[in-house]
């Protein structure tokens, strides 16, 4: 089962690995072919109702396999309006091989009865798929009463035109059903969907067929370019809607809450706070004048600290604990008091991650550790990849948090779904990196779910790593990464 969003990051990381979208375009054609020919003898009269979008084009390249039909693609729209270049070339191909196609431009000239005044044999309806928003405008309102109109069978391409794969409801509501033959969605008998099922297909009373359009497996598996998509700031934004995030670190060491610090900033939170013990608060605020500092008494994070801390999470998207810590009992006891109390969102990281597996919180934790980390929690590592992820799925159902276990390829887990992450390169093994990626997984956690998070900030912090070991070799060193995430963060 996949999902629209899902679908479309899927989609870009084929491309991103080879597989462009007019050869998974040229597949999709193909399927729908196959339908037809599954419901209708050669000779068959196959009108094909094309919008201009991708849903269109899939349908544009069925009729070049349809050879053996009466094809028919009927256009809605000019053909200079077609949305997409490869679309618009599958629509060049059909015309360049005279394949019968015509041009609707007003909606009341559309017919799809045959001139001896029967029905068609099929209907393909490629008006709208998964691009599709709000009800259905003209001419694709009155082609889908005419659709529904027809006694042939419709088969749809990839979800009925006017219907939200996700949910199975028109996209405009069904208020309109009653008013005299309005139509609101297109009524399919048949659904040809590519790749996987989709979540509101199985509610319609039409026969769904998955067809395989080649989309490989790490497409699916492996975090991608894709995954990016949709994590723009909303232009309307105001300051604080993009993330704040609280970095509760330090004592022993500066540079690790500071560089988480940079990081979330680096990875777009508005706001990134550092509660740090006073010992070390000015010297964290040197780093950066784009830091706010919050400072504890004392020289160590320990459990006096507790609500303090707890009030300053208030107020913010999510808490980053454990950069710069150190080990011992108060800092324990802090990250115990603290959890109990706290029900937010949590990246935890370094010595705050062995209290995870018993501390009884209502916290939505995001833990990364890397192999060694993972067994200090009480999980289990294996150096088969397979087995590997495997463990980590288990472990993440088990403590009931989205885990990434860093390693030479990384594994995010919650207990529903596991991605694997490759980005990233030997030189990353220098002391700070980790740092970079709590910060990084911090900020988008405060605008995306705990997964996402987790696989997203190690696809870019990856990336930033490798772009910084281009420039700087093994010589690469934490500090290179945080300026280098905008450009890793880009989606292409
Ligand atoms: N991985 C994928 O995502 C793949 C997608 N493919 C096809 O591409 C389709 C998605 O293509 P697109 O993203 O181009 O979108 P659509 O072809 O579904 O819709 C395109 C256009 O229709 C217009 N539109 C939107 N809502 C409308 C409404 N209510 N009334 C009238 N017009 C409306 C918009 O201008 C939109 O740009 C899928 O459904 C599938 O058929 C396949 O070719 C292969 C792989
Ligand atoms: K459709």
């Amino acid at each position: 089962m996949i999902t629209t969003d899902r679908m479309a990051a899927v989609d870009a990381n084929a491309a991103a690995l080879g597989v462009p979208r007019k050869q998974l375009m040229e597949s999709s054609g193909n399927a729908i072919a196959r339908e037809v020919r599954a419901v209708a003898e050669p000779g068959a009269t196959v009108p094909l109702v094309c919008g201009r979008g991708n849903n269109g084009g899939d349908a544009l390249v069925a009729a070049r396999f349809l050879d053996e039909y009466d094809v028919a693609v009927a256009l809605l729209g000019r053909p200079e309006t077609i949305r997409t270049d490869i679309a618009r070339e599958n629509w060049e191909a059909l015309e360049a091989a005279e394949i019968p196609a015509e041009t609707v431009t007003d909606s009341r000239d559309f017919d799809l009865t045959r001139p001896d005044g029967d029905d068609p044999d099929v209907i393909v309806d490629a008006m709208l798929g998964s691009g599709v928003s709000g009800g259905l405008r003209e001419p694709e309102r009155t082609a889908a009463a005419a659709i529904n109109a027809s006694d042939a069978p419709v088969v749809a391409v990839d979800v009925p035109s006017g219907i939200d794969a996700d949910t199975g409801e028109p996209t405009g509501g069904s208020e309109s059903t009653a008013d005299g033959g309005e139509a609101v969605a297109v009524n399919a008998d048949r659904v040809v969907t590519f790749h996987d099922e989709k979540p509101g297909l199985a509610s319609l009373d039409a026969e769904v067929t998955v067809a395989d359009i080649g989309i490989p497996a790490a497409a699916e598996r492996f975090t991608g370019p894709g995954d990016l998509l949709g994590l723009d700031r909303d232009p309307d934004s105001h300051k604080g809607d993009n993330g704040e995030v609280l970095i509760v670190g330090g004592g022993p060491y500066t540079g690790a809450p500071t560089l988480s610090a940079l990081a979330a900033l680096r990875a777009g939170a508005d706001l990134v706070r550092v509660a740090c013990p006073e010992s070390v608060a000015s010297e964290v605020q040197g780093f950066s004048p784009n830091l706010i500092v919050r400072a504890l008494p004392g020289d160590r994070v320990g459990p006096a600290h507790v609500d303090r801390v707890a009030s300053l999470a208030a107020g913010v998207d999510t808490v980053v604990l454990g950069p710069g810590f150190g080990g011992g009992d108060g800092t324990e006891a802090f990250v115990r008091g603290f959890l109990t109390a706290y029900a937010g969102r949590a990246v935890v990281d370094a010595d705050a991650l062995r209290i995870v597996p018993d501390v009884d919180t209502d916290a939505d934790l995001i833990c990364t550790p890397h192999q060694g980390e993972l067994v200090g929690m009480g999980g289990e590592t294996a150096s088969d990849p397979t087995e590997r992820t495997q463990l980590v799925r288990e472990f993440a159902a088990e403590v009931g948090h989205t885990l990434l276990v860093k390693g030479a390829v990384d594994v995010i887990a919650d207990g529903d779904d596991v991605r694997l992450n490759r980005t990233g390169n030997p030189g990353m093994t220098v002391g700070g990196t980790g740092d970079v990626l709590a910060g990084t997984v911090g900020a988008l956690a405060a605008v995306t779910e705990p997964f996402r998070a987790a696989a997203v900030g190690a696809y870019v912090v990856g990336r930033a790593g490798d772009a910084a070991a281009e420039a700087n070799g093994s010589g690469l060193v934490a500090t290179d990464l945080p300026d280098r995430l905008p450009e890793a963060m880009r989606n292409e």
